[in-house]
């Protein structure tokens, strides 16, 4: 294999840039050429591509977001894009492509792949919603940036006596939600995945209020609700002052976690070796520690990473 390609596509996350700089400098090292591609599919398709140099990637691994930049392509879910996006990947001489996305850009890589491109996929979200791989890139960071807000939102919470709702990204997932509940010691959890009843919600906060505690923090998946909305049905039901907090896209960005570039390194240097090995339509993840290439037929079959029920379990426990 004389030349590979790189792209980063869908929502962007933290550790993306570490993860190219892994992918360009295995590659490198080994004597292959990389070529990046710009704006996730959309490149493949508008042929805007650089050829990578060891010094593209210095200085960037600390950096959130993407320098390649993603994009979310409409072109690439129709069959004409897709025929497009290998027939650049043909003409450049691009012999393997590592695709750094979610469960959607997962699925264009399965699409070229299915057109005789040779393709590794790398789990790149904050949603964590995607199934054979314990975490997906961006998660961790996306999760030190809800703790630290939600740490903030507690100190003016406990200067004023108020309800703090919070609402955390994740499309269909709650994942997020989740583990920053238990992970910032807030009150309750709600997410799309367990049904949530917010009459129990509000006996727990009287029930709080009468023990002498005045504040409190109710976490909200985007996927199962919008924060302004449970904060109004919650003051009409128990009367205690509300405040929303919608953290949106602040939780994609900042200087990756210990853990995500660690993990991009891993990811990266695994799908490199993985093209050079003959591997192609598999992803990349991380399971008991260890780097598993598994199908792509089978990782976006068995559809969103279902939630930890222990998790669920533990963020009841420490209310
Ligand atoms: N079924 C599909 N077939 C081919 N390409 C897809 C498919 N779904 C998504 N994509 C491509 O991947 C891009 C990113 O997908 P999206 O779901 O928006 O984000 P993410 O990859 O972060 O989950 C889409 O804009 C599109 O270009
Ligand atoms: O960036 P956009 O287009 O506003 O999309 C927001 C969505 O992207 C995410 O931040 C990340 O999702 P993906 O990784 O699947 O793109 C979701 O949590 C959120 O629902
Ligand atoms: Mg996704």
């Amino acid at each position: 294999m004389k030349r590979i390609g790189v792209l980063t596509s869908g929502g962007d996350c933290s550790g993306m840039n570490a993860t190219i700089r892994a992918v360009v400098r295995t590659a490198m090292n080994t004597g292959v050429e990389v070529v990046g591609f710009q704006k996730g599919y959309r490149g493949l398709i508008d042929r805007h591509y650089e050829i990578m140099q060891n010094r593209s990637v210095s200085n960037v691994l600390q950096r959130g977001g993407t320098f390649l930049q993603s994009a979310r392509c409409r072109e690439m879910l129709e069959e004409a894009g897709q025929a497009i996006a290998a027939d650049t990947l043909k003409g450049l001489g691009v012999e393997g492509l590592v695709v750094i996305g979610g469960d959607g850009s997962l699925r264009g890589a399965r699409a070229l792949a299915n057109r005789g491109v040779r393709v590794i996929g790398i789990p790149a979200s904050i949603d964590n919603d995607i199934s054979h791989t314990e975490m997906s890139l961006g998660v961790d960071t996306a999760l030190n940036n809800i703790i630290y807000a939600v740490d903030c939102l507690k100190d003016t919470a406990s200067s004023h006596d108020r309800a703090f709702v919070v609402e955390c990204m994740g499309r269909n997932s709650g994942y997020l939600t989740l583990a920053a509940t238990v992970a910032s010691g807030a009150e309750h959890a709600i997410i799309p995945e367990t049904p949530f009843d917010l009459e129990a919600i509000c006996a727990s906060l009287r029930r709080r209020y009468q023990e002498g505690r005045f504040n409190s923090i109710i976490m909200v998946a985007e996927g199962a609700g919008s924060a302004q909305e449970i904060a109004a049905r919650i003051k009409d039901r128990i009367g205690f002052e509300t405040r929303v907090m919608v953290l949106g896209h602040y939780q994609r960005g900042g200087s990756p976690s210990a853990f995500d570039r660690l993990l991009a390194a891993r990811f990266g240097t695994a799908a490199v070796e993985a093209l050079l090995a003959g591997e192609s339509g598999k992803m990349v993840g991380l399971s008991s520690g260890a780097m598993v290439l598994t199908e792509l037929d089978l990782v976006l079959a068995s559809g969103i990473r279902p939630i930890d029920r222990m998790m669920v379990q533990l963020a009841d426990k420490l209310t």
